[in-house]
């Protein structure tokens, strides 16, 4: 039986790119023309927000005191997890070097990035989860500088448990400024902002235009936009825990899609029939975000075999995957395209997004494909060195001579001519390329 579709989405994260990315360009060309006062003009028009932009130390004490104590031990264990778990990545990029020839030492070194723009959604949601995310991230890398910056909320600024977070994490400085003109900020060093050298952190779909529309200029972590989740579910899965998990990530926004994919068409529509009933006990405006992602954006696939059901989920690429399946060790070998995984009923997306330690910055539209989510990695570089003794360079002299005629590349040759004669003199060396 080939795949079947139960629910096919009328809408995909591609329908309205081409709109979005004329406005996010508009935005960026006035801003890096116009400056802070650009930059202040686009808070007002898109936040309604007139107070100041750069927090003060009395401004960041006022915020955190507003945080109550319970709410604080679980920020506080929740980056405790994010960064060991961090900590935990780092120990596994190492510095080395290697002898390919006696005397001819060849090497790697990591180097942080110097200067991070951490960016931090609160349009429709306070995010305080991704500030840990990426601050935390970010100084265990060992970035020098970290800017958190996240919308403000008209005569309130951020929401406070953020400013706690960005604040405890490690945040250098806190721009209370969203959307397009806070990467710009950022990444063009306004309000006395070091220029950023890589821009990390989710948004929505103007966020993440604007980081593809930066980048090369400035670094990016991805693309991590519109949130979306794909749960693989077999016979033996709870139709209820299904169902309430696909609404949890259909709650994100009106584009965030969730997709099922299953063997089991039994479960495949009781899942169907509850979703839309868990959706409407939900509260404003979370009903509406998750009706409306899914009625235009989910999809319901029916394998099967479990190996179409993994071949489906990895042409998704989603960002986050769950396995409600039997055999997780099967599913761990054998997904290729998530950014992120989830095994078993006993773990859920809400834990990962929120406080159990592995990174909820995770690649969305598909980007799983050719990447992986937020890491330490992202914030460093692995550069290479390279030593030599005269006699060890003599041979890769010689080969880089000849590969450069080969090249027609008269001037490298050349570069290396001149060390064969200095360190060898007298002695002669067939360095063309003819036979
Ligand atoms: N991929 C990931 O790892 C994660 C993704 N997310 C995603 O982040 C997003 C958060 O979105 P939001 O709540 O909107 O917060 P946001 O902070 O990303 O965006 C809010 C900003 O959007 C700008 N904006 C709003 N309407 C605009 C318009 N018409 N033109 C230009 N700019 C406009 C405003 O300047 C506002 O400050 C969601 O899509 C969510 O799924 C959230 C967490 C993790
Ligand atoms: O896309 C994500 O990673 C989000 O689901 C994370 S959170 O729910 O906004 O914390
Ligand atoms: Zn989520």
């Amino acid at each position: 039986m080939p795949r079947q579709y139960l629910k096919k989405a009328p809408l995909s994260a591609a329908s309205d790119a081409s709109e979005t990315h004329a406005t996010v360009r508009t935005i960026l060309e006035e801003i890096e023309a116009g400056g802070d006062a650009k930059a202040l003009e686009y808070a007002r028009r898109f936040d309604r927000y007139e107070g100041s932009v750069l927090m003060s130390e009395q401004e960041i004490e006022a915020a955190c005191a507003q945080v109550p104590a319970k709410l604080r031990r679980d920020i506080d264990l929740a980056h405790d997890n994010v960064r060991r778990f961090a900590e935990l990545q780092k120990s596994t990029l190492t510095e080395a070097e290697i002898e390919l020839s006696p005397g001819y030492v060849t090497g790697q070194k990591v180097i942080p990035v110097a200067t991070a723009g951490c960016y931090v959604p609160g349009g429709r949601y306070s995010h305080v989860a991704s500030a840990i995310m990426t601050v935390t991230t970010a100084r265990v890398a060992g970035c020098s500088h970290v800017t958190a910056c996240s919308p403000p909320r008209p005569g309130q600024g951020i929401a406070p448990a953020i400013v706690y977070a960005a604040q405890l994490c490690g945040a250098d400085r806190i721009l209370a400024m969203g959307g397009v003109q806070g990467v710009a900020a950022m990444t063009f060093g306004l309000f006395g902002l070091p220029p950023a050298h890589i821009l990390a952190g989710p948004g929505n779909q103007f966020v993440a235009e604007a980081k593809r529309i930066l980048f090369g200029r400035v670094g990016i972590d991805m693309i991590a936009g519109p949130t979306d989740s794909l749960v693989l579910a077999d016979t033996g899965a709870d139709a209820e825990v299904v169902a309430t998990d696909l609404v949890s990530q259909a709650e994100h926004g009106y584009n965030s899609p969730v997709w099922l994919v299953t063997d089991d068409r039994a479960l495949a529509e009781r899942v169907i029939a509850r979703v839309p009933e868990l959706i409407e006990d939900l509260p404003q405006p979370n009903r509406d975000n998750a009706a409306a992602a899914w009625r235009d954006y989910a999809e319901v696939v029916l394998c099967d075999t479990r190996e179409e059901m993994a071949a489906c989920s990895d042409e998704y690429a989603p960002e986050h995957l769950t396995v409600q399946a039997a055999d997780p060790d099967w599913w761990l070998g054998r997904l290729r395209c998530y950014g992120s995984l989830f095994l078993g009923e006993e773990t859920t997306v809400t834990y990962g997004d929120k406080a159990s330690g592995p990174n909820h910055v995770l690649p969305t539209s598909g980007a799983a494909r050719y990447t992986g989510g937020l890491s330490v990695h992202k914030f460093m570089k692995v550069v290479t060195w390279q030593r030599a003794s005269r006699e060890a360079s003599r041979a890769v002299a010689e080969a880089s001579a000849r590969i450069s005629r080969l090249e027609g590349m008269e001037g490298h040759a050349r570069a290396a001519d001149i060390r064969l004669a200095k360190y060898f003199p007298g002695r002669n060396f067939d360095l063309s390329c003819d036979e």
